[in-house]
């Protein structure tokens, strides 16, 4: 075998050679040969999904134009092939637009638009097109008509694969009896092996859409799902991406387009949920990043031995004596007032008396007495022995005196570094090796201020860290001890707490256009600020209700549970999670339980095993509520249904076929809160239905005990036979409910007991139907004639071990039909 290698040297010109081999692929020629990325896999599979494209662009198409949808899905054999017809009363296609929506790969309308759509990357039908084209060799037909266009128009094309544009065989005016809509037939290689993920598509669609009218006929079954509410979802609107999770290849790009001139404009222009505040904070964030924050060092006390006073007036020259300790004066006094300070605010200190006094002496204090009464003040600040020239016989005179409190024996920076890593270390650590510490921090301070590199102690938290490891290090080295990772950490959060932002103006957006460190900050910045969560008014989530309902339309269970979470942010994206559960009921008891996905009201029906949300309903640990669940992990085993709806104006899909949620860890995250808090509710569900079950056993074996005990008492005693019902009622602190009946001469004294023996206060709601007009009833009692009845309704509180009545009179033979509701069956006992 001749390689390559082996040749070269020998031919000139061998790149040029592999150049020729070089050539650009066509999109669509890509796609023909990797159809599985798009689900045409496989026939069966091929038309599950030129199913679900065309459908979901009908329901997206119609939900756009306000239109409720109406869609009809027919799959026929034609010869060796399948046919598959699908028609919408959506708002058609233009004649401009119609052959490349069909004939060509990418392209739609809502790739660029940051709103929930079922549709997102422009390829779906044209690869459904290009799919029925080189199975069956046939054009797609399509047929479409605006709204108020008298004629649709007709077309047949092919995707023309060398140059991913439409190749139209067809194209004329036709009549249609829709008004509007869109007609496609494919006719395509296929099979119905895959009928189940087609009904399930189907019938999950009806679910979540439940506005949509949709009807399928295959070749064996035809449904129809009828619509169940004319209220089209919640109208969506574009919005701009949010600044949480953007992509700094992302901000790069918007930073080249924008109009904006300054980094606040770009952020409150470009972005939702950017206010002037949000982003001035966002500022602040990019400084500490791009700047780094000032050291903050504490005034002088009275009794360490520093005069700020006499540092000005040595540093001030040629301004006289009065202006020169006006000066002083406001300097040391403004310091003074200040519990830490940093360079930056010393500046503005040192300005602000240099203008006071130039008003006040009508002298001028140009910037180089502003700039030597900085540094003095500065130098006095952040170490003392600086002054000692000054001040040596003092200082002398003082530390002879071992005793002396109020010197300071170490420099003020060592001072202070100490004082901070004191109260972040543990107090186990000894107080020398604290002092220690802080000479070794100290110094990285006074040496890059020495070398002139440093002077402001202007720091990164990233700097400030490797200051702290350093000092830390050498700690560790010389005296022995560790200084473990949460020390270190500790120290950098109290030494980061007190240094300050740096007000430095940051750059343009046109200075910041090829600088990617300082935009990555930006970047950075974003993602640290507190910032609101996007507006939902570009997503339709289905809302609780709506689950519950469609859950309830397809399952017939006994429980229903569901749960919207708030909108959260992924990539500068808004999405929001959902979740519902049915259980019991005829669902089967057998295996596991069904996991129902969809992504933006759409069903997934394909690569369970690869979603997001099906590892997110397998890593919770189902037993806690009160599922059974082999081996403490996977899916969870008996009669339930949990369903997980993802909306995003983004769902990040596994692959271009969206079939499956990948693992982006915000996105699990609220699933996983979504589903707890669906099966926080079907916990309470099954805990009560336990207690009740229990109750129910208990007062089976008291109702067959306790008569034959009762029979047994009255025989032997010879008194009469004690009344069950209210003794069971007592025993299993039920809810006793009993009607006592009087003659009174002219009729009929009634009374409704309600007992409460159980430990909750209850509310209940009587009604008692009787069949001759009662008298004499309560205010609080509600009566009204139906054909020849009264019913009686009263709704009385009752506390616990508290009991009441209802009396009225009635005529004799009046009978009576009592109905008890507001407690459950089981804690109820009524005796009429
Ligand atoms: N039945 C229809 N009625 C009206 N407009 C349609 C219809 N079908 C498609 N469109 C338009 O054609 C565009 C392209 O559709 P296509 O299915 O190729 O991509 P998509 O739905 O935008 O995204 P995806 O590739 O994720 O499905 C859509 O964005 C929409 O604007």
């Amino acid at each position: 075998m001749t390689s390559f290698q082996s040749t070269l040297g020998e031919e000139a010109g061998i790149a040029e050679e592999l150049a020729e081999s070089q050539q650009a692929i066509s999109i669509a020629e890509f796609f023909e040969k990797n159809k599985h990325m798009l689900g045409f896999d496989s026939g069966a599979r091929g038309l599950v999904t030129a199913v679900k494209e065309a459908v979901d662009n009908a329901l997206d198409a119609a939900e756009e134009a306000g239109i409720l949808p109406d869609i009809y899905v027919e799959i026929e054999e034609a010869g060796d092939y399948y046919r598959l017809i699908v028609e919408d009363n959506g708002p058609g296609l233009t004649k401009e637009t119609l052959p490349k929506v069909f004939g060509k790969l990418l392209y739609g309308s809502r790739f660029h638009a940051r709103e929930q759509s079922r549709g997102q990357q422009g390829i779906g039908i044209s690869a459904a097109v290009l799919y029925a084209q080189l199975t069956s060799g046939k054009p797609a037909k399509i047929t479409s008509r605006t709204q108020g266009a008298s004629e649709a128009e007709y077309f047949e094309l092919i995707v023309d694969t060398d140059d991913n544009e439409p190749e139209i065989s067809v194209e004329e005016t036709t009549s249609w009896d829709r008004p509007h809509g869109t007609r496609i037939v494919l006719e395509m290689e296929a099979n119905m092996r895959a009928r189940n993920q087609l009904h399930d598509y189907i019938k999950h669609t009806a679910v979540v859409n439940p506005h949509a009218r949709l009807e399928l006929r295959e070749p064996q079954e035809h449904f129809k799902f009828e619509r169940a509410t004319d209220q089209l979802p919640e109208e969506t609107e574009e919005i701009r991406p949010h600044p949480h999770g953007v992509e700094l290849g992302t901000v790069m790009k918007m930073l080249t387009a924008t109009d904006s001139q300054t980094v606040s404009g770009f952020l409150q222009e470009e972005f939702t949920r950017v206010g002037k505040k949000t982003a001035d904070s966002v500022i602040d964030e990019f400084r500490d990043r791009h700047y780094g924050r000032e050291m903050r060092w504490r005034p002088p006390a009275s009794r360490e031995d520093i005069d700020l006073h006499a540092a000005v007036s040595n540093a001030t020259s040629n301004k006289g004596a009065d202006a020169t300790a006006a000066f002083a004066d406001a300097i040391a006094d403004a310091v003074d007032d200040h519990d830490r300070i940093a360079h930056h605010e010393l500046l503005e200190v040192v300005d602000s008396a240099a203008d006071a006094v130039e008003d006040d002496h009508g002298t001028t204090f140009g910037d180089t007495v502003r700039e030597n009464a900085v540094e003095a003040v500065w130098l006095a600040l952040i170490d003392a022995r600086e002054l000692e020239d000054e001040t040596e016989a003092d200082a002398d005179a003082a530390s002879a005196t071992d005793d002396n409190p109020s010197e300071p024996d170490v420099s003020r920076l060592v001072a202070g570094l100490y004082e901070l890593a004191d109260e972040a270390t543990s107090t186990r650590k000894d107080d020398e090796v604290i002092h220690a510490f802080a000479e070794r921090f100290a110094a990285k301070f006074e040496d890059a201020r020495e070398a002139e590199e440093n002077v402001r102690h202007r720091l990164t938290r990233t700097e400030l860290e490797a200051y702290v490891d350093r000092a830390a290090d050498l700690t560790e080295e010389y005296d022995d001890i560790t200084f473990g990772d949460t020390a270190r950490e500790n120290v950098v959060d109290a030494v980061w707490g007190v240094m300050s932002t740096v007000p430095d103006d940051p750059p343009l957006v046109r200075e910041l256009n090829n600088d990617r460190d300082a935009t990555s900050n930006l970047v950075d910045g974003m993602r640290a600020t507190d910032i609101m969560a996007p507006p939902t008014r570009c997503l339709a989530p289905i809302t609780e209700d709506l689950i519950s309902a469609g859950l309830e339309k397809e399952f017939d269970a006994d429980f229903y549970a569901s749960a919207t979470r708030d909108a959260e942010v992924h990539g500068g994206d808004p999405f929001i999670v959902e979740a519902g559960i049915a259980y019991g009921g005829d669902l089967p008891a057998e295996g596991s339980a069904d996991v129902m996905r969809f992504a933006n009201r759409v069903p997934l029906v394909y690569q369970r095993g690869a979603c997001a949300t099906t590892d997110v309903v397998k890593s919770i640990g189902w037993r806690n509520y009160g599922l059974d669940q082999p081996g403490g992990s996977g899916l969870p085993n008996g009669p339930a249904v949990i369903m997980v709806h993802v909306a995003s104006t983004n769902v990040p899909f596994t692959s271009e076929s969206k079939d499956a949620v990948a693992n982006v860890p915000e996105m699990e995250d609220e699933i996983e809160l979504a589903i707890r808090e669906a099966a926080r509710e079907l916990k309470s569900y099954l805990n009560k239905r336990r207690s009740m079950q229990q109750r129910r056993k208990k007062q089976n074996v008291l109702g067959k005990i306790l008569p034959e005990m009762a029979e047994k008492v009255a025989e032997v005693t010879g008194r009469e036979e004690p009344n069950i019902d209210d003794a069971i009622a007592r025993i299993m602190n039920n809810v006793l409910v009993e009607r006592g009946v009087e003659e009174n001469g002219d009729g009929q004294a009634v009374s409704v007991t309600v007992e409460n023996n159980s430990s909750t206060n209850e509310s209940l709601e009587i009604t008692d139907i009787v069949t001759a007009e009662p008298t004499g009833l309560p205010d609080d009692a509600t009566v009204v004639e139906m054909d020849g009845e009264w019913f009686i309704k009263w709704a009385p509180e009752v506390s616990s071990n508290d009991e009441t009545a209802l009396e009225y009179e009635v005529a004799d033979g009046a009978e009576f039909d009592l109905d008890v509701k507001g407690v459950e069956s089981e804690k109820l006992t009524v005796k009429q």
